[in-house]
C-alpha cells in the first residue's frame, strides 16, 4: 500500500492509494503543539505495513531529513515531491522554479489533470492562501501568497497583546462586538480578496479559467464567494495519485 501525504504548516493530510489506483478519503491531522515531525511518526505507527510514501511538505530541512530517517529505519521506501521547472504538465511560472512550494506546484499538477485543457486558478486555502493561475498548456503564469483566514485574525490579535478576541460564528457584515467583527473582518477580507485576484487573472488568461478551492478553509470561504468556485478539499491528494502513477510506484 502507499500513502499519500501532505505536511502543511498546520496540518498533516493523508489518503491512502491501493494497488487498483483508488483513493482513501483524505485525513488530516492538526499539530497543534507537537512538531511535524511527531504527527508523521504517528502516522507511521499507524500504518505499520506502509511500503511507500510520497510526501509533500512545506517544512524545513530538518523535517525532510529527519522525514528520510525515520523511513529509512522502517524500511519505508520514500518520495519526496519537489517543485521543478518543468513537470507532470506543468511548467513553472516561477524565475527560480525550486522556491515554488512544492504544495503548489501539486496543486497544478492536479488541477491540469481535472481540467483537461482550460486553464485554472487554483486557491488553496491553508495556514497561508496561495492563488496560481496555469494556462491550458500547462504554463504556470505565477501566482499570489496571503495570509490565511486563521492566521490572519490570530497575527491581529496576537498584536494587540491579548486585548482583542476573535469568532468565526455567525459572520456578518455589520459585526456587533469585537469577536465577531475580527473574525467577519478577516472572511469578507479574504473572500474579497479572492474574488478580485481571480477577476484580475482572469483578464491575463487566455480563456475563462476553472476556479478551483482547495484546503483547511475552502468550504468554510466557499459558502461566502460568489458562485463558480469548485471545492476540492483532496486536490493535492489527486496530484499526488498521478505523481505515483507517472513513476509506477502504486504495485511496488
Ligand atoms: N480541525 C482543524 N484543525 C485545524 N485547522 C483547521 C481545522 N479545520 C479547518 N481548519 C483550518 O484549516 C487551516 C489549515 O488548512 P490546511 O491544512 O489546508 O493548511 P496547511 O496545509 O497546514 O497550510 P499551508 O499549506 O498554508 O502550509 C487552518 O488555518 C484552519 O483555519
Ligand atoms: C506559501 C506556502 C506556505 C503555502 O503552503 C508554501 O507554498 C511555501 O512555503 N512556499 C514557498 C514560497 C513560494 O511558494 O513562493
Ligand atoms: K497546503
Amino acid at each position: 500500500m502507499v500513502l499519500l501525504v501532505d505536511a502543511g504548516n498546520s496540518r498533516l493530510k493523508w489518503s491512502e492509494l491501493d494497488a487498483a489506483g483508488s483513493l482513501s478519503a483524505q485525513q488530516a491531522r492538526a499539530y497543534g503543539e507537537r512538531p511535524a515531525l511527531a504527527a508523521f511518526i504517528d502516522l507511521l505507527d499507524a500504518y505499520p505495513a506502509v511500503g511507500h510514501i510520497i510526501l509533500v511538505h512545506v517544512l524545513t530541512q530538518l523535517f525532510a531529513d529527519s522525514v528520510r530517517e525515520v523511513c529509512a529505519l522502517r524500511g519505508v521506501n520514500l518520495r519526496m515531491v519537489h517543485s521543478v521547472p518543468q513537470a507532470y504538465g506543468i511548467i513553472s511560472g516561477y524565475q527560480n522554479p525550486t522556491s515554488l512550494g512544492a504544495d503548489r506546484f501539486v496543486g497544478l499538477v492536479a488541477a491540469r489533470r481535472l481540467a483537461g485543457d482550460q486553464p485554472c486558478i487554483v486557491i488553496d486555502c491553508g495556514t497561508a492562501i496561495t492563488v496560481d493561475a496555469v494556462e491550458g498548456d500547462g504554463r504556470h503564469l505565477g501566482g499570489l501568497i496571503l495570509p490565511g483566514l486563521q492566521l490572519s485574525a490570530e497575527a491581529l490579535i496576537a498584536r494587540a497583546q491579548g486585548r482583542l478576541s476573535l469568532s468565526f460564528e455567525q459572520p456578518g457584515i455589520f459585526a456587533d462586538g469585537t469577536a465577531r467583527a475580527i473574525g467577519s473582518g478577516c472572511l469578507f477580507g479574504l473572500v474579497g480578496a479572492i474574488e478580485g485576484i481571480c477577476t484580475r487573472m482572469q483578464l491575463a488568461m487566455s480563456a475563462p479559467p476553472l476556479r478551483i478551492l482547495t484546503g483547511g478553509d475552502a468550504a468554510h470561504l466557499r459558502s461566502w464567494l460568489h458562485d463558480g468556485f469548485l471545492v476540492q478539499p483532496d486536490l493535492l491528494m489527486h496530484g499526488l495519485r498521478y505523481i505515483a502513477e507517472q513513476e509506477a510506484c502504486t504495485s511496488c
